[in-house]
């Protein structure tokens, strides 16, 4: 049975090998991040942001995203996409062959501050040329706008106050644009008030939910964001991540939770579950971390007592 009344189809951007391992204090080695991309994008997914051509002074942990880029194995139909703050970001990130250039600001001037150091409006200004760039070398521009739902430094954000950054954002030419919950406080009706005020000034369809799961709310933001017509979320496999100028944030949803909601809500991704499920073993295994995703690990255990029951491994009483 499908719910008529959700999109039938719903893209799932995986943001995990940048918003996942960007908060990594350990460095995470150049092969198994090109190992991680490669497995995501044979599971399937149209879009995985791969990279950040950001200052590594900034973000140490993305300053080999050149080297990323150049080492992935490319899939046809699969659109590798990395965060660009500037033309110095812009230039490398054309060299590195990216498909999508994503540029990033705030709902809340102290958040603009601490992550990209200025202004909003100075970061629209300085992604002019940026969105020029793309458009001259035929990259897709997407938008993604911070703290949408509140602020670790300023609190509550006012709907308003972002469907003005996404009105900025959609006059610089931004194909979609994404509204994130970066510490996760939001909740379904919030989400809803967000979402419907910023479709007042962009078309909802072309809007993304990125959303944290620092209080457990994701899902069920996706699920009233769904219900607005919203089809594209973002998530990161295992649900690595966080993110550094946000303390206590944890990372995105995770990717299998989320494909495992559409799978049970009838709705299409066009991404295999299971090698994804695999994927999240893979990374969390390889970096030492937890793998926070609930679906993922229920899979991966009921997977392995049905291989020991065709084993036939005794089973404990
Ligand atoms: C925007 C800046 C650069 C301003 O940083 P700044 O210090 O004001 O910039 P600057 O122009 O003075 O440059 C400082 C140094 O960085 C270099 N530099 C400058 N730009 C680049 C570049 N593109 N690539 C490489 N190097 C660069 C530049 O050349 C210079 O090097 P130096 O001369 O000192 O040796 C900095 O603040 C920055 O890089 N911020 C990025 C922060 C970041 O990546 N945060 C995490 C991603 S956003 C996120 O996770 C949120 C999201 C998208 O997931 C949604 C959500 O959940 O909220």
């Amino acid at each position: 049975m499908t719910n008529s009344t959700l999109p039938r189809f719903v893209e799932v951007v995986e943001v995990g090998p940048r918003d996942g391992l960007q908060n990594e204090a350990r460095p995470v080695p150049l092969d198994i991040k090109v190992d991680l991309i490669d497995r995501l994008s044979a599971a399937g997914f149209a879009n995985v942001e791969a990279a950040a051509f950001v200052s590594p002074k900034w973000v140490p942990q993305m300053a080999d995203s050149a080297a990323v880029m150049a080492q992935i194995r490319r899939r046809p139909g699969t659109v590798y996409s990395a965060l660009v703050p500037n033309m110095k970001g812009m230039e490398a990130a054309l060299a590195a062959g990216v498909g999508e250039v994503v540029v990033f600001s705030a709902a809340s001037e102290a958040f603009a501050q601490k992550n990209i150091n200025c202004s909003i409006a100075e970061s629209i200004e300085r992604f002019r040329p940026v969105a020029e760039a793309a458009r001259a070398a035929g990259v897709k521009l997407r938008g993604s706008i911070s703290v949408a739902l509140g602020c670790p430094y300023q609190g509550e954000v006012a709907p308003s106050a972002v469907a003005e950054v996404v009105r900025r954002m959609a006059d610089l030419g931004c194909d979609s644009i994404d509204i994130a919950d970066t510490i996760g406080v939001g909740t379904p009706v919030r989400v809803q008030a967000v979402f419907e005020a910023s479709a007042a000034v962009f078309p909802m369809h072309r809007l993304a939910g990125h959303f944290h799961d620092t209080y457990g709310q994701a899902l069920a933001n996706i699920y009233a964001a769904l219900q607005l017509g919203v089809a594209s979320f973002h998530a990161s496999v295992a649900g690595l991540g966080g993110c550094p100028y946000a303390r206590g944030a944890t990372g995105n949803v995770a990717t299998e939770d989320v494909l495992y909601l559409l799978q049970g809500l009838g709705v299409e991704t066009g991404v295999d579950l299971r090698a994804v499920v695999e994927a999240g073993d893979f990374i969390t295994r390889a970096i030492d971390r937890p793998n926070n995703s609930r679906a993922g690990k229920a899979l991966l255990s009921k997977w392995a007592a049905e291989q020991g029951e065709a084993r036939g491994d005794a089973v404990c009483a």
